[in-house]
């Protein structure tokens, strides 16, 4: 397990909990270093338990400090990465196009984060769906847009898109739209519903047009 920080003076960024989730071998380690280093490793190891890394990113003029958890995908490992689920505010849903079977694992993902980040049944967290390894052949993809699309729509999930952690392809633009769902979410004027059922992060600065934990129950 290891950690870098950006050692960034105090200033008004908002910061954001991002956990990356998915079956092992997806690209969820490529992708955060893709986003933060902007550096690809074709021989990445299995992750064990967790790591995070800080990335600033600018959203229409506002900074937002993107804390990034990488978890560990086999399921060897679930309980080093559980833990590490409660005060998330975003959750990538991560597969690689390539691999239907990571594609049908996004259901267990979901469930597995909304049980262990404690998140309330009825309110609209968050998460976005991200399909992986874009840059494959043709003949390798076994998951087409269509299939991300629908599984989205039936799991009220508004937000996914394809990326490549290996040719840099819409890695920024996840997790800009990562932001920009959750910021949507957040600034719902009827916010009746605390996201959490028992959890206050006190330590945590939050956005200024926050009022309180809560979010939004109804759907987008
Ligand atoms: N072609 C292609 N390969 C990728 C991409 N992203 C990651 N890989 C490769 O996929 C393998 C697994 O990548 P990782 O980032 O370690 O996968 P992970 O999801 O973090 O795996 P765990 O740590 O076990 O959960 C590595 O060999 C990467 O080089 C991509 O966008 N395209």
């Amino acid at each position: 397990m290891g950690s870098r920080v950006n050692m960034r003076p105090t200033s008004k960024n908002t910061l954001l909990k991002v956990v990356i989730l998915g079956d092992g071998g997806v690209g969820k380690s490529c992708l955060m270093n893709r986003f933060v280093s902007n550096q690809f490793d074709e021989h990445s190891f299995h992750t064990i338990g967790v790591e995070f890394l800080n990335k600033d990113i600018e959203i229409d003029g506002e900074t937002y400090t993107l804390q990034i958890w990488d978890t560990a995908g086999q399921e060897r490992f679930k309980t080093l990465r559980t833990p590490f689920y409660r005060g998330s505010d975003i959750c990538m849903l991560t597969y690689a196009i390539d691999d239907k079977h990571s594609f049908r694992n996004l259901q267990m993902w979901k469930n597995e984060f909304l049980y262990y980040a404690d998140v309330k049944e009825n309110v609209q967290f968050p998460f976005i769906v991200i399909g992986n390894k874009s840059d494959v052949e043709a003949n390798e993809r076994e998951v087409s847009q269509v299939e991300m699309e629908t599984w989205c729509n039936e799991n009220a999930i508004s937000a996914c898109i394809e990326t490549s952690a290996k040719n840099a392809s819409n890695v920024q633009e996840a997790f800009a739209t990562a932001v920009q769902h959750w910021l949507r979410l957040e600034n719902r004027a009827d916010k009746n519903e605390c996201l959490y059922t028992d959890t206050v992060d006190l330590t945590k600065k939050q956005s200024e047009n926050r009022t309180s934990c809560c979010i939004n129950a109804s759907d987008e």
